[in-house]
Parts: structure tokens; sequence; C-alpha cells
């Protein structure tokens, strides 16, 4: 608990003055004003994270945080729960979507068990820090202790500290969770006030009757936990899952030491509910990244004041929306470095209006 109220207590406010330094340099570049749109401010809040008035391009960061979900015993999910490990071990071996993405952004993948249902091979990638076999099934009551989620929560903090310790600069929030899709809708319909109808989505692709049984599931764990929305931590425990709590400690470790971080699909973003219901500063240290097929995420995105910046139809999660969204993020930083300015290329600036 002190690794968290610590971390809680160290996000400093964003640097101003960095933010505005980027704006007037994208102004004295050679193109009109403004021109490169949601690119310029996308790399203004981010100057504004890290307080470098130039910034450069950052080390990148994957942090993949997989973990069960005792509700998928009711079978709310495309896929049997074995596929949460097999897919860890397909991350492993270097063969998953978030694999090729993360390769594709130049970010370095850090594979942590939380909460995965069985005991995994030790493989020198892979980090354990599990705390439980899963998560209880939340439709009987509380999906974790209050412990466990503050545990779960200085996971995350702990693998950011790691990470920021090596160098790295900027983190994507991935996950793999069978089930993780129905206690994102719970979560996400306490802090959207979003009804569960409109909260729960076909996930990784169900079919009427399972969304039925979803859908129970999903209201059975409001009424049998009430969870206090203005008690995140009491969220995370009813509702919440170990991969979830990871990641909301992820952003958290990073806001305290400027490192910002993307937010991925929805589960991330239930995530994130989770962190900036803790420590409402961790917001400024957060990047949206696309608009998932679930249909809570524009809400959710929407609550916490966050810009998606792709909108593509994807449901994989994973990290893959973040890693390519980071690939726009350097995009925009190579712009705002490279771009000669109005006055070194000899180029006419704008008429008077
Ligand atoms: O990130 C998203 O928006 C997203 C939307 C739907 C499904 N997923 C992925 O699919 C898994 C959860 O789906 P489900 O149906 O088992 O709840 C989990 O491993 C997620 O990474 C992810
Ligand atoms: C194969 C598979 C890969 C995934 N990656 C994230 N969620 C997933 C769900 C399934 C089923």
């Amino acid at each position: 608990m002190e690794l968290l109220q610590q971390t809680i207590h160290n996000i400093p406010p964003v640097d101003h003055q960095a933010a505005a330094a980027v704006k007037r340099r994208y102004d004295s570049l050679t193109k009109p004003q403004g021109s490169l749109g949601e690119l310029e401010t996308l790399v203004a809040n981010y100057a504004g994270m890290t307080g470098e008035p130039l910034p450069s391009i950052p080390r990148k960061a994957m942090v993949l945080m997989a973990g069960d979900h005792g509700v998928a015993v009711h079978g709310i999910s495309a896929y049997p729960q074995e596929v949460t490990v097999q897919m860890v071990y397909n991350y492993l071996s270097g063969g998953a979507g978030a694999n090729v993405l993360a390769r594709h952004a130049g970010a370095d993948m850090f594979i942590v068990d939380v909460g995965v249902r069985v005991d995994l091979k030790e493989h020198p990638r892979l980090i354990n820090r599990k705390i439980a076999y899963g998560t209880e099934d939340f439709t009987r009551g509380p999906a974790m202790s209050r412990e466990q989620a503050v545990k779960g929560l200085e996971v995350g903090i702990e693998i950011a500290n790691m990470c920021i310790d090596q160098g790295y600069g900027l983190f994507a929030l991935a996950e793999m969770g069978i089930g993780n899709t129905t206690a994102t809708a719970a979560i996400a319909s306490v802090f959207t006030g979003l009804p569960p109808e409109l909260a729960v989505g076909r996930g990784s692709g169900i079919g009427d009757g399972r969304l039925k049984v979803k859908l129970q599931a999903v209201q059975q764990a409001l009424k049998v936990n009430k969870p206090n929305r203005d008690d995140a931590l009491d969220v995370l425990s009813k509702l919440g899952g170990y991969d979830i709590a990871g990641l909301a400690g992820v952003i958290l470790g990073g806001a305290a030491r400027r490192v910002p971080t993307v937010v991925d699909g929805v589960i991330a973003t239930g995530a994130a509910l989770i962190a900036a219901s803790l420590a409402p500063a961790a917001r400024n240290y957060m990047i949206g990244s696309h608009l998932s097929a679930e249909p809570a995420h524009g809400k959710m995105l929407e609550v916490l004041g966050l810009r998606a910046v792709l909108d593509m139809g994807m449901r994989l999660g994973e990290g893959t929306g973040a890693c390519l969204a980071m690939t726009l993020l350097d995009a925009g930083i190579k712009l705002l470095r490279d771009m000669a300015t109005f006055e070194e290329a000899g180029v006419a600036t704008a008429e008077p209006k």
C-alpha cells in the first residue's frame, strides 16, 4: 500500500511551457499553421507530460499483463479459457499480433503473468508476478480481495519503475485474459453510468446466446457486489482482474516519473478509469490510441477526456492499437524535429488576415 500511496503522491503537474514550446515550433515550420491537425496536439501534449520542449523519439516498452477471469466459467467468451495461457506462450515465442506490431513500433515487450490460472513454464522473457490463479467468479462475490487489488497495482508500478530505470520513456498497455471484456463492461458501467445493456459487447466475437449470458453476468456482478464508484479499490477488487490492476499500476508508475502511457482498447481503458479514479492527476499522462469495437469504449474515453486517434473497428487488444498510435507519435516528433522552418527554407510566411 505504501508504494501505491507514494506513487500517487508523486505524480507531478504537466509542464505547460514545454507544450507551448512545441506549438510555437510547429508554427515556425514550413506548412500552413495548424495543418498537421491532431498530430500537433498529440506531440504538444506529450511534451507537456515529459517536460521536454523539443521531444526526442522515446524508447518504448509494451507491458502485457496476463490474467484469468473466474467469470469465464459461465461461457461468456467465444474462446476457451486455456487460450489465455496458450497466447502467453505465443507472445513468448514472438508470433502474436502484439509481437508483430511491437516490432513495427520499435517497442520492447515485457510479458507479465499477474494472475494466469495455471503455472507457466519458466522462460527467460516471462516475468512471474502471479498474485492468484485467476480471479473469483464475480457473479458470486468480489473478484479478489482489496489486498490483492493493491498487490496488482503495485506489480504494475514495480514493472513501470524497472522499465524507467532501464531508460524507457513511453509505455503501451497490453493485456491478455479470456473473459476480461466482461469484467471491463462492469467497470465501464460503474464509471460511465452506462447501463449494462449498453456496456456489454461481443468481446472476442460471441453470438447472441452468449451475449445474453454475458449481460446477465454483469448485471448479477453489480447487484451482488454493489461497488462504490467513489472508491476505486472497491471497484477494482469487486469487478476487476489482475491484468486490469497491473495495467492501472503501470499508468500510475509512469505518471509519477513523467513517463506517458498509450492506452490500448477497451480493457486497457478500464484500467485507465481505475487509475484516474485513484489519482485524477494520472489522467494527464494518458494518451488515447484507437476506438475499439466494444460499445462502451467511446463513452469511457469521453469520461477520461481522451481522444482515439484511430477508428478502425479493431478489437484484438494485447496492445495492438497502442503500438499503431505510438508510430503516429513518432511521426509527429520527427516532423517537429526535422522539418525546415520558414526562415531556414526561405519560404514566405502567411499574409496578414
Ligand atoms: O481491446 C479491446 O478493445 C478488446 C475487445 C475485445 C476483445 N479483446 C481481447 O479478447 C480477449 C477478451 O475477450 P472475451 O470475449 O474473452 O472477453 C482479451 O484477451 C482481449 O485482449 C480486446
Ligand atoms: C486467439 C486470441 C488472441 C487474443 N489476443 C487477445 N485476445 C485474444 C483472444 C483470442 C481468442
